[in-house]
């Protein structure tokens, strides 16, 4: 079974699908490959507009533990946590519109991935958290420092600090999700999107950068290579082996 789907529908929206069910699509090395091919399909000026979401139950559960658990120094961590926030900031910093499309739960890095995107919008009782600070670590992908360009800071760090996964509903108060939706994930994203894509290319481009701009003279690269740098360092921790261990036995 492949890791992920690419499938361009018809009205120019991109779908990439993380399709790894049976591990709630936890991202492994395939899928952030799987990730830059779609990026890089959006240079085909017949994609308007690029969603992400996954199959089954989840959205995405983050990093693959049964992959990353294996990484132990700082050193280690830092390639692969690197590697993964070097794709968030392209992905947040590509110039069409993009959305994450919460089909269920969204953990951890599938948090982070999900704040990459220009808009957010959940299935009604899919429940999203930012777990990491209960892991013994912080976001080391770049989320931490894309949510905060994308709420309020005290909305931001108390979704960061607290840990706490939210209801849907919750998540629509907050900010971080802006629509709620029942029913199936494609329809809600052409819902979604239906008035965006019926704008000209060049005018959604244009109003992208004016954001890009801003980040780019914000720091926000730099700003994303200090918080890998500050995750790497708590990675190394036994209290963040630790707690990989506990998910683990838990079974
Ligand atoms: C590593 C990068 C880092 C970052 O920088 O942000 C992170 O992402 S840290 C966060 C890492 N993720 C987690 O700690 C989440 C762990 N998963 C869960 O808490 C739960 O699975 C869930 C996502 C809330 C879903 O719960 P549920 O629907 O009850 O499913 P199960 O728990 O029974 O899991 C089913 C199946 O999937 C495996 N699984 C789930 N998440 C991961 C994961 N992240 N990596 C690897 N495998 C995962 C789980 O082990 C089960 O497998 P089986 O027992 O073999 O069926």
């Amino acid at each position: 079974m492949d890791s992920y789907t690419i499938n361009m529908e018809s009205n120019g929206i991109l779908i990439f699908t993380i399709n790894r069910p049976e591990k709630r699509n936890a991202v492994d090395y395939k899928v952030m490959d799987g990730l830059l091919e779609a990026i890089k399909l959006c240079e085909d000026d017949k994609v308007k507009a690029l969603a992400v979401t996954g199959t089954g139950k989840a959205f995405c559960s983050g990093g693959d533990l049964s992959i990353f658990h294996g990484l132990i120094t700082a050193e280690e961590a830092r390639g692969m946590l690197s590697k993964m926030a070097g794709i968030l900031y392209r992905l947040m910093m590509l110039p069409k519109p993009t959305v994450a499309v919460l089909n269920g739960t969204a953990v951890g890095g599938g948090c982070e991935l999900a704040s990459a995107c220009d808009f957010r919008i959940a299935k009604r009782g899919a429940k999203a958290g930012f777990i990491q600070a209960g892991l013994g670590i912080t976001t080391g992908w770049g989320g931490g420092t894309i949510l905060l360009e994308r709420l309020p800071a005290p909305k931001a760090l108390s979704m960061l600090a607290d840990g706490m996964i939210l209801s849907s509903e919750e998540l629509e108060n907050i900010g971080f999700i802006d629509r709620v939706f029942d029913g199936g994930p494609a329809n809600a994203c052409n819902a979604f999107l239906e008035n965006i894509l019926k704008k000209d290319t060049d005018v959604l481009k244009a109003y992208k950068n004016i954001l890009i701009r801003k980040w780019v003279s914000s720091s926000v690269k730099e700003r994303i290579e200090e918080e890998v740098n500050q995750c790497a360092i708590l990675w190394e921790s036994d209290a963040h082996h630790q707690k990989v261990a506990e998910f683990f036995n838990k079974k």
